[in-house]
């Protein structure tokens, strides 16, 4: 990690001879998202928001902040980077306290800058108050404007800080009215975890757009329990916390001396959550939006399979994220599954941050075919999504090369033809390969003998079926419809309109 780190864009280039557009790969990237945490009355209460970033750091590698407060102050730390590169036992010992917030960020407002790593706090009328955001804000302009008139000075350049300072200009007399207040006003997804020297809050937007579960540490020896938040549960494990309930959309809980207690500031609008945190971001370990990723994933495997099957000889996963949904089409399909790619768990992200003008030669040195594998057999690949479609061509490339028959690409969610405004980084339209080609044409793109995709029917059944109460879904990057009437125009134009 170290030596990638220390090697310059210039050395990476002039070392290797690039093949195609791969210079240009790293924006290919489904950027994640950010992970939140929060740990209220523990007295490691840092250490444990520390562990927490830990397991949410697939969400966001760019920086990372912890927040505590000992009753007195809030202490905190940022750093550009992995959680694991900016905590050490020293620093985790500067944040006192036994209340604590944490943040792993991948941006999507504002740059990626030490600037704008979250934790961000802020001295108000109502005392300092920290706040960690995962999501993106919508319709920004005219709140900022509004707020710089009435005199705020913001710090930063990202969207998160218009909550904050919205609590810091809301004319309400408490601090809880003045927070249910302030969301009510802002448009877009937001899950936020918010704390005060003794209290900690939490809270999701109108839509549920993205996951925030909370759960609870009993106490021992007679002690009070432990009150966590985190972005998903895979957070839990960890600190031995017990899941409870998640946060629900419109929801703000806050956590005190008094217990737990909670209010709606928006109960008015259908929920729509993410879909693709089920297809791609969230861990099968999670259970987001009241429902495992690993079920959801098997389940769109088996749909795949009984939709678009084809005759096979083994089903290799492109990981990480394809491999719960190419079990799923194994055991459905009946064709055995194996690892016939691996990938180089060495090669971070930290590696393609989007500010660095580090090129990526990143899918040759991340997945390498098994050849003892792949020679003679006709392949079935399941990866979760293409987006320009560049890196699915290489591995159907690599495949080949490594003696593949037959080479068929499965995708287990339908094709992504829109942009996202809500906190995941996909390029524009005219980016986006499925918005500006026929199924066949990306075929011929890739160079595999066949490509299907998951139906929309069939990734929404995959993310409801069996459930008692199953939620709505966002799926406006499979069909342009947006669950807010806010959309940035020039990132929904067709590729023909830049022509
Ligand atoms: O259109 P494309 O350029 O082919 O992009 C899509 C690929 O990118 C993502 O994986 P990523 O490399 O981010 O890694 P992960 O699956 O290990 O999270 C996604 O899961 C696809 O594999
Ligand atoms: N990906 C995210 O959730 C990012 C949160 C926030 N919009 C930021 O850019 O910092
Ligand atoms: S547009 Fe797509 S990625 Fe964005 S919130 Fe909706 S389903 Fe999720
Ligand atoms: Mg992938």
């Amino acid at each position: 990690m170290i030596d990638e780190l220390e090697l310059t864009p210039l050395q990476v280039t002039d070392a290797i001879e690039l093949e195609d557009n791969e210079a240009d790969d790293h924006f290919d990237k489904l950027r994640e998202e950010c992970g939140v945490m929060a740990i209220y009355n523990h007295p490691d209460a840092a250490r444990l928001t520390y562990w927490g970033l830990y397991s949410l750091q697939h969400r966001g590698q760019e920086s990372g902040g912890i927040a505590a407060a000992d009753g007195e102050d809030i202490h905190d730390l940022k750093g550009m980077g992995l959680v694991s590169e900016i905590f050490t036992d020293p620093v985790l010992a500067k944040l006192p306290g036994n209340l604590a917030i944490g943040h792993t960020r991948y941006s999507t407002t504002g740059d990626s800058a030490l600037l704008n790593a979250q934790p961000i706090k802020v001295e108000s009328t109502k005392g300092l108050i920290a706040i960690a955001h995962n999501g993106n804000l919508v319709n920004l302009g005219t709140a900022r404007e509004r707020l710089e008139r009435d005199g705020a000075i913001f710090q930063t350049t990202s969207d998160t800080e218009i909550i904050v300072q919205l609590i810091a200009h809301s004319k309400h007399t408490t601090l809880v009215d003045c927070i249910a207040d302030s969301l009510g006003q802002v448009d877009g997804a937001f899950s936020i975890v918010m704390m005060t020297r003794n209290r900690i809050f939490a809270a999701r937007d109108p839509h549920g757009f993205r996951p925030l579960s909370m759960g609870r540490i009993p106490g021992v020896d007679g002690m009070p329990d432990t009150f966590v938040f985190a972005s998903e549960t895979c957070a839990f494990d960890l600190l031995h916390a017990k899941y409870e309930r998640d946060v629900e959309p419109g929801e703000l809980v806050m956590v005190s001396e008094d217990g737990v207690t909670s209010r709606y500031f928006n109960r008015e609008v259908q929920q729509a959550s993410c879909i693709f945190e089920h297809v791609y971001f969230a861990r099968p370990d999670s259970k987001i939006f009241g429902r495992w990723v690993q079920k959801s994933r098997d389940e769109m495997g088996r749909t795949l399979a009984r939709e678009s099957g084809v005759p096979a000889d083994v089903i290799v996963p492109v990981p990480d994220s394809g491999v719960t949904a190419a079990i799923g089409y194994a055991s459905e399909s009946g064709i055995p599954f194996n690892f016939g790619l691996i990938r180089n768990h060495y090669v971070g992200r930290t590696f393609i941050q989007p500010e660095q003008r580090v090129r990526d030669f990143g899918v040759r040195m991340k997945l390498n075919p098994v050849r003892a594998l792949l020679e003679g057999k006709r392949v079935i690949l399941i990866d979760d999504s293409i987006i320009r479609g560049t890196t699915s061509r290489k591995i159907v490339r690599m495949v080949r090369a490594a003696g593949a028959k037959e080479v068929h690409m499965r995708i287990s969610c339908p094709p992504t033809i829109s942009p996202c405004f809500y906190g995941v980084d996909t390029p524009s339209t005219r980016d986006l390969i499925a918005a500006n080609n026929s199924i066949e044409q990306i075929r011929q793109f890739i160079e595999a003998d066949s490509l299907a995709y998951l139906s929309l029917e069939g990734v929404v059944h995959s993310c409801t079926t069996g459930d008692a109460k199953p939620v709505g879904y966002c799926t406006a990057c499979y069909t342009g419809n947006y669950p807010t009437q806010w959309v940035d125009v020039e990132e929904i134009l067709p590729a023909t309109a830049s022509a």
